[in-house]
């Protein structure tokens, strides 16, 4: 049997409400994954849905380059990074280069709710196939 997913959550500030309602949804999948997240959304994790998350810094102190590291490393099978299209970030370049890790090691990066729908009931549906088998 193989090890449990391995993901990335962050959630720039407008999008966090979105990224505990959509954690909340997948809440008994995620609690069996080993997940990571930015400070800020890691902290909202823990406390609003009691998930155990390991928290990097913050996105703008470097979070989202802590999770590219680990990424390229090999140790994250998944992105769900909901970002804010609407607001500049003072990290863009942060963000770009998490971004462009999953697109260079083919690491599925949910950008929005409705991809991280997608992505998420995927995994939950293998993850489920594989525990049966
Ligand atoms: O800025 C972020 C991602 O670019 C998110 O960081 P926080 O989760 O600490 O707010």
């Amino acid at each position: 049997m193989s090890m449990k997913p391995r993901i990335a959550l962050i959630a720039h500030d407008k999008k966090k409400d979105d990224m505990v309602t959509l954690a909340g949804e997948y809440r008994e999948f995620l609690a069996g994954c080993t997940l990571t997240a930015t400070g800020t959304t890691g902290a909202r994790l823990i406390n609003e849905l009691g998930l155990a998350v390991e928290c990097m810094h913050s996105g703008p102190f470097g979070g989202d380059l802590q999770i590219g590291a680990q990424l390229v490393m090999g140790n994250i099978d998944c992105v769900v990074f909901l970002r804010d299209p609407m607001t500049p970030q003072p990290h863009e370049p942060d963000i770009n280069a998490l971004v462009r890790a999953c697109d260079v090691h083919d690491i599925a990066c949910a950008t929005n709710v409705s991809t991280a729908h997608l992505v998420l009931g995927q995994l939950m549906l293998i993850n489920n196939k594989e525990i049966q088998a």
